[in-house]
């Protein structure tokens, strides 16, 4: 795939909050290449760089250090004008909707089809596909606080998309909204990306919001890029503590210290851990294995996992019975199936 959205050695720094105090480096050093036509997550904790990443992206602020390039224009040396012209083809989505309140939904829509000077009557055509397309088609005289937040969504959505825009970049887009709505604004986004082949970056704390639509993530820790890559490698093989830390949260861990203590207490027998990733192969031939060689076990801690729709599982069982009899057993699971005793 073509690089779309390249980062190269990008730093940012504030000035110090207080005189005297330490100039602030939200983003340090970062170098990153974003994919034509993926979905692209950023994860980190807050402070950690990843809204100034975003305004930087759309250069709503200018890099301290560092280049940006999207597509073949160097956004990051543009100013003025030019620079204006390539912001409108970057759609931003945000936490809080940021409509006009005065404005009807189809007013919000309009709003930078307006600015870029479209005409009336192209304009309410215009305005009246992306309603459509996001699934408002009847609300266009409504106003946003009569919405839901998660049609309100849709009209910030609807809105950035106006001027069909290759990038869009939703910052904490979903992080208002409940379980169900944010499903759907994420089954939205998706379908962006899928149909109308536009670059998306999002950035969350929300886990499940990268686990089911990001094809890859970014792991910020104090400005600084610590880990990338596809997200099913990050969320089963993740190689910082952060992005652990992270990964918890949604992928079942291991058990460990107290955890650990408390099954061992609860649970006669060995423990073991049973990891599979989604080359075909899954717990069924671990239990088959026990099952057949009359071994009795049961599952004690963890479970299956779906990372963008694939499968990952991280379970531990109790073993009881003959040492020898249970190790034979447990040998004949093959290749795919990695099973560990946990001493
Ligand atoms: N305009 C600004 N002036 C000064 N400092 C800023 C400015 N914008 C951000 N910062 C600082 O830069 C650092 C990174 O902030 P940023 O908002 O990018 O982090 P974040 O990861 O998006 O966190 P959050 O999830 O809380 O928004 C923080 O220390 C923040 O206080």
């Amino acid at each position: 795939m073509a690089q779309h959205i390249v980062l190269d050695r990008v730093s940012k720094r504030f000035p110090p909050a207080r005189r005297g105090g330490d100039e602030i480096v939200a983003v340090d050093d970062v170098s990153l290449a974003i994919e034509q036509g993926e979905i692209f997550g950023i994860i980190g904790y807050s402070g950690a760089g990843k809204s100034t990443l975003v305004r930087l992206i759309n250069q709503l602020e200018p890099v301290s250090a560092g280049r940006i390039t999207i597509g073949d224009v160097p956004i990051s040396e543009l100013r003025g004008k030019r620079l204006r012209e390539q912001q409108t083809g970057i759609g931003m989505i945000f936490q809080r909707f940021n409509l006009l309140s005065s404005r009807t939904v189809a007013g919000n829509v309009a709003y930078p089809l307006e600015v870029v000077g479209m005409g009336r009557a192209e304009r309410r055509r215009r305005v009246e596909e992306l309603l459509e397309f996001v699934g408002l088609a009847g609300r266009a005289d409504a106003y946003p606080e009569q919405l839901s937040g998660g049609q309100q969504q849709r009209v910030g959505i609807a809105r950035a998309l106006a001027a069909s825009p290759q990038v869009l970049l939703a910052d904490e887009a979903t992080s208002a909204l409940d379980p169900e709505t944010t499903a759907e604004v994420l089954d939205l986004l998706a379908r962006i990306n899928r149909e109308l082949g536009v670059t998306i970056v999002v950035i969350t704390h929300e886990m499940e919001v990268i686990t089911r639509i990001a094809d890859r993530v970014a792991v910020m820790e104090a400005g600084r890029v610590v880990e990338t890559g596809s997200t099913y490698d990050v969320f089963t093989r993740p190689q910082t503590a952060t992005a652990r830390r992270f990964v918890q949260t949604v992928v079942r861990a291991l058990p460990e210290g107290d955890e650990l203590q408390q099954l061992r207490a609860q649970h006669e027998g060995r423990l073991f851990t049973i990891s599979f990733t989604d080359a075909g192969a899954s717990e069924a031939r671990v239990f088959g294995a026990l099952a057949r060689a009359g071994i009795d076990f049961n599952l004690v801690h963890g479970g299956v996992d779906d990372i963008q729709g694939r499968v990952y599982g991280l379970l531990t069982i109790a073993v009881r019975g003959d040492a020898a009899t249970v190790d034979a057993a447990l040998a004949q699971v093959g290749a795919g199936v990695t099973v560990e005793e946990q001493r």
